[in-house]
């Protein structure tokens, strides 16, 4: 790695994330944009795709193209779950660490990351959220979850979004597990007259998805007791509040010499 200086490729700049992410690379002065991948373009530079700094940096249509040609230290992916996870295993491959943003990843397919990158010895980091108080929101839900072992999760998005349940309520969902008296929520009885109705299940605990436009990224985790309700929410009203997140796992992955799955493995 060239001392100090944090070369960054950016997968997905044409995105509603990765156009910020793009940006914060271009205005933070010990990073600088290697390259970016983007499906649709190649053989241009970054400053030719609309709304985009005037940086020279390449652009290519094929991560494995890009990191054949250019030095990196870290990918930063904010493309689809499918691309995503391809994404993680070509830069683990190149010896380039993985920043990955993208959600939809479950539990085997981290843990084979994480031997990989430890097999190269080199950080990776999956952010379900990037968002500080999103990362508070769910460390407070799982200190929560010990006193109120009643709980269910309602996350709702803009309905551009690919995957349900969010990465962030399915992290949530592991965390509360980790300290929750194992329950199955609901009457023992209960039925659906409408599959679907009481939502997706992790363990007993049920997760609520609402996809609307005029949403960003919205998580409310609902917990009740006896004659009292408890209700942790965060909310993201635009991309820019992910962004100091990103910048800390950049900052960080460069250090790590295993895959860290979450935001809060790395906050102070
Ligand atoms: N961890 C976090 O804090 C956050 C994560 N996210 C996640 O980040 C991802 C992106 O979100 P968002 O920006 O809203 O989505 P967008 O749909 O706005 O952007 C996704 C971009 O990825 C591009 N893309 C798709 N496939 C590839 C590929 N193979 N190579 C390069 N680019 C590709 C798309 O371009 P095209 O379709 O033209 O190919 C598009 O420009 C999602 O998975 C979302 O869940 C979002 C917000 C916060
Ligand atoms: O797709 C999104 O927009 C978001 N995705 C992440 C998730 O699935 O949790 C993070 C944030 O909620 C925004």
């Amino acid at each position: 790695m060239a001392e100090n200086i944090i070369r960054v490729v950016v997968a997905g700049p044409r995105g509603k994330m990765g156009m910020e992410a793009v940006k914060l690379v271009n205005e933070t002065d010990h990073f600088e944009l290697a390259a970016a991948v983007d499906s649709k373009n190649d053989g241009i530079q970054i400053k030719d795709l609309e709304g985009m700094p005037d940086d020279k940096a390449p652009v290519f249509d094929d991560l494995e193209k890009c990191l054949d040609q250019v030095e990196a230290d870290v990918l930063v992916d904010l493309t689809t779950p499918e691309a995503g996870k391809k994404h993680l295993g070509i830069a683990l491959d190149h010896g380039v660490r993985p920043v990955i943003g993208t959600t939809g990843f479950n539990e085997e397919e981290i843990e084979q990351s994480r031997k990989k990158a430890e097999e190269k010895g080199i950080g990776a980091i999956i952010a379900p959220n990037f968002a500080v108080g999103a990362v508070l929101m769910m460390k407070f839900s799982q200190m929560a979850a010990k006193y109120f072992p009643d709980v269910e999760i309602l996350e709702m998005h803009h309905d551009n979004k690919l995957d349900a349940p969010s990465g962030t309520a399915a992290k949530t969902a592991a965390l509360i597990n980790e300290v929750r008296t194992p329950k199955q929520q609901g009457h023992p009885d209960e039925k659906e007259d409408m599959e679907g109705a009481r939502g997706a299940e992790v363990n007993g605990l049920h997760i609520h998805s609402v996809r609307l436009p005029g949403l960003v990224a919205h998580q409310e985790v609902l917990f009740g007791g006896a004659g009292q309700t408890l209700t942790i929410r965060h909310d993201s009203i635009n991309r820019q509040s992910f962004m100091p997140g990103v910048r800390l796992a950049v900052d960080n992955v460069v250090r790590l010499k295993t895959l860290v799955y979450g935001l809060e493995n790395i906050m102070e």
